[in-house]
């Protein structure tokens, strides 16, 4: 019998089977490794256990220091942990290289998470408080923009942080022996005055101290408005409700409007006299056609008033302060840094921002008072689309805390890190070593606005005060800790006085 041939070659048809069957094999295990690793990313790292609708909150109020709680979390769970603010999960990163990817990536954490007491008082407005919207980039880009044409990031503003910085030793040299606390806050503030509404003031001024105390109080208010809008209902509690923080708030608004209201009167946009012209300028010369037409408004205007006060005043204020009380706890760094400054300025009666190229020391005692002081201690961030970290995908919205405090006192990185040592900032031959883990005013597109205008003053401040007095404990009180204050959003040591001994007529 004669066989038949088949009439296909057998050969092309091993080969396409064979091809096909490789094919969706591939399929198949890419298919299985894509769910595989989706499946292992989870969304969200492990934390302490919690208590119903209250979370973890009890377990930090119970800890005495929020502080503690957190840092000790990091060796029980490692650097990424949950935690619950009220029913909310918190994602906490800890550690600089882990902020530092999230931080650096575009506008992952660009937003503020939404806290109802504050949404509902600030509705957007500001920059501090407002979520990652085009309202918020315009204006921060644009106040950026006027700080820096009033030459606050240049050498030209000096002589405004200069003369207050005169303002300020005279007001210590009256005073001898005293708790400095009040006496920095409202030099630095008047900074700001003099580039918000272009004038500065003093505590002579009954106006001035009724702003500084009641931003002072505004803030604790803030806080306490924060943690009860954490709790659903809680604010309708007795002592949680919101009512404290919105009177102070409206006492600034008012405050900061009349002052936008008499600049609005005798406004001349060609020749701006403040950071509050700028502004009306830009809203007096607004077109239907320009992109940003109608994101700036008066009402906006105070809101982004009331942000570089509130952010530009205790901050600085208290890094001065706890730069004052590790000086005076430290006579050896107090001596080399006394001597840096008389080599520097023999011929002069001032330290001026030029001088800093020749003071590395005091360049290093500045960069380790920020570290040390560590003033803001923590912020509240949200993602602004999926974020993975590791193992872990966050979803959009999710709330993410950034623990600066515990990358200041990072004991991986920083050496003995409750020591105060400003060498650590020196290299092997002496010289002035910037360290990119210090981050006091965060980093990434939502870092401070002011970085430059607040290192410029704790520079001047810092450097007139060595210059001028030796800080001494009074005799008959015993000396203070070196330790944070427990509690509030801003990390501050306890009160404390001292005495300023005036170094230049005891030279005479
Ligand atoms: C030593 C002084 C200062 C320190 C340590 C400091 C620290 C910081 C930090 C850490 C942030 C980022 C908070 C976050 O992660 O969300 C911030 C934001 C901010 N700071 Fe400062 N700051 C200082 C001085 C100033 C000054 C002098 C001003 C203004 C005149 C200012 C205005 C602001 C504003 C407006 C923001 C909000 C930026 C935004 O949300 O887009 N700060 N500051």
């Amino acid at each position: 019998m004669e066989t038949k041939v088949l009439p296909f070659d057998v050969n092309s048809y091993t080969l396409g089977v064979a091809f096909c069957t490789c094919f969706l094999s591939w399929v198949a295990v890419k298919r299985y490794r894509t769910e595989a690793k989706e499946e292992s990313l989870h969304s969200l790292p492990p934390g302490p256990p919690k208590w119903p609708l209250l979370g973890n909150i009890p377990g930090m109020m119970m800890a005495g220091s929020s502080s503690k709680y957190l840092s000790d979390l990091v060796s029980e769970y490692g650097p990424v942990y949950t935690l619950y603010m009220g029913p909310r999960p918190v994602v906490v990163l800890n550690k600089y290289d882990i902020m530092k990817q999230a931080l650096m990536d575009g506008h992952l954490l660009s937003d503020r998470g939404d806290l109802p007491a504050l949404d509902d008082y600030f509705k957007g407005r500001g920059i501090v408080g407002s979520h990652h919207t085009e309202y918020w980039k315009n204006t921060r880009s644009f106040v950026i923009h006027s700080l820096r044409q009033f030459g606050v990031d240049r050498q030209s503003f000096e002589s405004v942080i200069a003369s207050q910085a005169d303002i300020l030793v005279e007001d210590i040299r009256k005073r001898g022996t005293f708790d400095p606390l009040l006496c920095l806050q409202s030099n630095v503030c008047s900074v700001i005055c003099g580039v918000v509404f272009g004038k500065q003031y003093g505590l002579d001024n009954p106006r001035f101290t009724d702003l500084l105390e009641t931003m002072y109080n505004a803030l604790r208010a803030i806080e306490y408005a924060a943690v009860s809008s954490l709790v659903p209902g809680l604010h309708y509690l007795p002592g949680c409700s919101y009512q404290k923080f919105y009177a102070c708030m409206d006492k600034l608004m008012r405050f900061f409007r009349e002052e936008i209201n008499a600049h609005d009167e005798t406004l001349d946009p060609d020749s701006p006299r403040d950071v509050i012209d700028m502004y009306l300028s830009k809203i007096r010369r607004a077109s239907p056609e320009d992109p940003t037409y109608g994101l700036f408004s008066k009402t906006n205007l105070e809101f982004v008033v009331n942000d570089l006060f509130m952010a530009g005043t205790e901050t600085s204020a208290s890094v001065l302060y706890w730069a004052i009380l590790l000086i005076a706890s430290n006579p050896g760094i107090q001596e080399r840094l006394q001597k840096e400054v008389d080599d520097v300025t023999t011929h002069c009666d001032h330290v001026s921002i030029a001088d800093a190229a020749s003071m590395p020391y005091t360049r290093a005692t500045i960069d380790e008072s920020l570290r040390y002081a560590s003033v803001a201690i923590s912020s509240m961030r949200s993602t602004t689309s999926t974020m993975t970290l590791g193992k872990y995908r966050f979803e959009v919205g999710t709330w993410v805390m950034l623990n600066y405090e515990y990358a200041m006192f990072d004991p991986d990185h920083w050496s003995e890190p409750k020591r105060f040592k400003p060498e650590r900032f020196l290299d092997d031959h002496g010289q002035y070593c910037p360290d990119e883990q210090l981050i006091p005013f965060s980093i990434g597109k939502r870092n401070c606005i002011g970085e430059k205008l607040g290192r410029m003053e704790l520079f001047i401040f810092f450097t007139n005060i060595i210059k001028n007095f030796e800080l001494v404990f009074p005799d008959d009180a015993p000396h203070p800790s070196v330790e944070a204050a427990s509690g509030g959003m801003m990390r501050v040591p306890n009160r404390y006085s001292i005495t300023f001994k005036d170094r230049t007529t005891s030279a005479a």
